[in-house]
């Protein structure tokens, strides 16, 4: 595994989020982007090294809709950089983590991804993240 690529934050309301992380970092988001697999909306900013990834669900049954129903809006995923995403998942899966899709989808911000259940990682839910080259 390389860098923290990204941290994802479930939000309720994208553009007022948006809003309050601009002020925070005083940095506007550089990229907007709805990835229709994941039934999210994102939004992105640079803060130097680090990046953050807002999430908005786009429909009540995605993934995000849930978490924030059960746990409130705040820190969803953290995200890592690899090299090669098919080895590396090869690689968890064989040190015994769940895997939860077996092959990489396609992410936002030109990415390959693959998340790991957090049951398996003491309670945190980690996102592989490969460049598409
Ligand atoms: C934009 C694309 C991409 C990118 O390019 O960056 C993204 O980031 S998309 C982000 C959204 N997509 C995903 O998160 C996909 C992977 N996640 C999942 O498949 C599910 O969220 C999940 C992890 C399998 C949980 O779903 P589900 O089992 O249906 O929900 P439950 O509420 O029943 O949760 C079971 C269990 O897991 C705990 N949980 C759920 N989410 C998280 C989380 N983000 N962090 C830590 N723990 C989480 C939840 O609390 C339950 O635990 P118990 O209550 O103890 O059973
Ligand atoms: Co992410």
């Amino acid at each position: 595994m390389l860098n923290v690529e990204h941290i994802g934050i479930a939000v309720k309301e994208l553009e007022k989020s948006e809003k309050l992380f601009s002020a925070l970092f005083n940095v506007a988001p550089y990229k907007r982007e709805t990835v229709q697999s994941e039934k999210v909306s994102t939004s992105f900013f640079q803060i130097n090294q680090t990046k953050i990834e807002l999430l908005e669900a786009t429909s009540p049954d995605s993934v995000i809709a849930g978490f924030i129903e059960k746990k409130g809006e705040g820190f969803h995923h953290i995200a890592f950089e690899v090299e090669d995403i098919e080895s590396e998942m090869l690689r968890l899966q064989n040190e015994g983590f769940t895997l939860l899709n077996n092959v990489p989808k396609i992410g936002a911000d030109n990415k390959l991804v693959c998340f790991l259940h957090p049951k398996s990682t003491n309670g945190i839910l980690i996102e592989l993240c490969q460049e598409i080259r």
